[in-house]
């Protein structure tokens, strides 16, 4: 069974949080969405909640899912997205990453993705207002 990596698309005031992966250094500058691997006994939702507070410090409410499954590293593993939105309008903050960024449809290229995210930043345009 392939293992399942989760990723938050939190959108908020019609942008998308990016984060720069500070680790491992083949990955580091790449940006992704928050999140990780389901641990054991953990739905993929609760594992976004538990990852969102631990990347960034935030309470998110997760939504639909966002594009579709991308199998990763030759089958063993599945990244799959959810659209989110932050509870409080809590501001990210980042303890993990290098850096976050709020991208608008028109940025959403503007910084070098993981390569396992094209499709899923592909299909997060549509969602995004293009003059935001
Ligand atoms: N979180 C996240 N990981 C991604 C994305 N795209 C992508 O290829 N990945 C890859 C990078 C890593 O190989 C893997 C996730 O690993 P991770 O290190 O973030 O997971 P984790 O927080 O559970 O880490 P750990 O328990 O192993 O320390 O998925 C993405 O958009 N978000």
């Amino acid at each position: 069974m392939p293992r399942i990596i989760v990723g938050a698309a939190i959108i908020s005031d019609g942008r998308v949080l990016a984060c720069e992966r500070a680790q491992p250094p083949e990955m580091a500058g790449k940006w992704e969405f928050p999140g990780g691997k389901v641990d054991p006994g953990e739905t993929e939702e609760q594992a976004l909640v538990r990852e969102c507070q631990e990347e960034l410090g935030v309470e998110i409410e997760v939504g639909q899912r966002v594009g579709a499954d991308i199998s990763m590293l030759n089958g063993s593993a599945i990244l799959r997205v959810y659209l989110a939105t932050l509870v409080n309008r809590a501001q990210p903050v980042p303890l993990e990453h290098s850096d976050l960024r709020w991208l608008s449809h028109d940025e959403l290229d503007s910084v070098p993705w993981l390569p396992a995210d094209a499709p899923i930043v592909a299909a997060l345009g549509p969602l995004l207002p293009s003059s935001a």
